[in-house]
């Protein structure tokens, strides 16, 4: 059982958890890449660069490290393009609108926590209307390690105000679920990026949406 005066908090990451868009970043990293003549892979981008913050993909895409005007301008174009496709498509991931009211009912703190910039983060989470279903939105400007490093989730939980070891978080990109063991805190695994079978030995538990878990299993996770 979950010690209900213990504060505890629920963690989400954005891309590929709190929405189901990933084929549509993958499509406008290539679009990007194609367009400026960097080699570029489905391979790489789910190995190596979901998960990691603009700064830290394009100086990993170009090989060093970009002026903040230029990261500026790649980072438009490329965010602008995938905005665009997935725009007409934007929904919450299936179950999350009902488990974050459960959470919340229960008095558990919610927190997303993103690598995402913030033309991204207004655009998903008050396009979908969820903005107040969480306590705290903690965004890529707002720590200076980004995935994997541990930086994001420890500040969502000290916005929150939990400790470390009563934090779950729901990811679906390895450098998250890294960033999320770094921190000392459970990872749920989404099979959004990758397969249940890819997910499993490197989390506390794999789900493909937030249809699969309850009170019970979310209470279990931190017993
Ligand atoms: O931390 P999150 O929410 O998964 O966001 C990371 C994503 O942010 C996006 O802006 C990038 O284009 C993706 O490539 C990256 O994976």
């Amino acid at each position: 059982m979950t010690n209900e005066l213990i504060p505890t908090a629920a963690l989400f990451d954005m891309d590929g958890v709190i929405v189901d868009n990933m084929a549509y970043h993958e499509v406008a990293w290539q679009a990007f890449c194609d367009a400026h003549g960097i080699p570029f892979s489905r391979e790489t981008y789910y190995s190596q660069l979901n998960g990691k913050n603009a700064l830290d993909s394009f100086t990993f895409l170009l090989g060093r490290t970009p002026s903040p005007e230029e990261l500026k301008t790649l980072t438009d174009e490329k965010e602008e393009l995938y905005r665009k496709n997935y725009g007409p498509f934007l929904v919450p991931a299936d179950g999350l609108v009902g488990f974050l009211h459960m959470l919340r009912d229960r008095g558990v703190k919610t927190a997303v926590a993103t690598s995402a910039p913030i033309e991204n983060v207004l655009f998903t989470i008050d396009g979908t209307g969820i903005r107040s279903l969480f306590d705290v939105v903690v965004d890529a400007s707002m720590v200076t390690n980004g995935k994997p490093a541990p930086d994001i989730y420890l500040k969502a939980a000290e916005l929150v105000g939990v400790q470390h070891d009563r934090c779950v978080v729901f990811e679906d990109a390895l450098l998250g679920i890294q960033a999320g063991k770094a921190a000392g805190m459970k990872v749920v695994g989404i099979a959004t990026s990758h397969t249940p079978e890819e997910l499993a030995p490197l989390t506390d538990g794999v789900m493909h949406d937030f249809r699969e878990i309850d009170w019970e299993h979310f209470e279990g996770l931190l017993a």
